[in-house]
């Protein structure tokens, strides 16, 4: 059995709005996020993790931000496209770890619901998923509440 590993990191900076957009669920917020598609970190960070297990460049490769298509695009098509460049490799997933840095919003409360949207378009099971969230102790641009970041790693596993 073949293995690869991935890491991704995303940011994106709070704006204007009422909801940001975690692992496909919409959680009410009293901000948006800047973004050109729906801003989701868990999965922008995700979508790199599995693009740098299979070396295949990085979100913006595949999607750039000056394409109108992507604009306000559903990022769970951005994870499932990656899924297909890994099937047709060979790869499937191992396992995923996320970690969602953010004082605001929770996020505890919507991990399961994440979770089993990322599975399904992973087409893996969900114990292979995991989401996790911290605040960072109100330091740097997370703590002032400027913008949310995730990290995300993944483990790819082919034959
Ligand atoms: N946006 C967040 C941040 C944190 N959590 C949960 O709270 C726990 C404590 O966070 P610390 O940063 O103080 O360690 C953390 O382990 C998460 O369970 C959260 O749900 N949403
Ligand atoms: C997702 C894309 C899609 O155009 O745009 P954004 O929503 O701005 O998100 P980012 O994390 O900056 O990744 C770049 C782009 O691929």
């Amino acid at each position: 059995m073949s293995i690869r590993i991935g890491q991704g990191y995303d940011v994106h900076a709070f704006g204007h709005g009422d909801h940001v957009v975690l692992g496909g669920v919409r959680v009410p917020h009293d901000r948006g996020v800047l973004a050109h598609s729906d801003g989701d970190v868990v999965i922008h960070a995700l979508c790199d993790a599995m693009l740098g297990a299979l070396a295949l460049g990085d979100i913006g490769t595949h999607f750039p931000p000056s394409d109108p298509r992507w604009k306000d695009a559903d990022s769970r098509t951005f994870l499932r496209h990656c899924r297909q460049l890994a099937s047709e490799r060979g790869w499937a997933l191992g396992n995923a770890d996320v970690t969602v840095i953010c004082e605001r919003p929770k996020v505890g409360p919507h991990v399961a619901v994440i979770r089993t949207l990322l599975a399904a378009d992973l087409g893996a099971d969900v114990d292979t998923v995991s989401v996790k969230a911290t605040t960072s102790e109100q330091l740097g641009f997370t703590g002032r509440g400027e913008g949310l970041a995730a990290l995300a790693v993944c483990l790819l596993v082919r034959g």
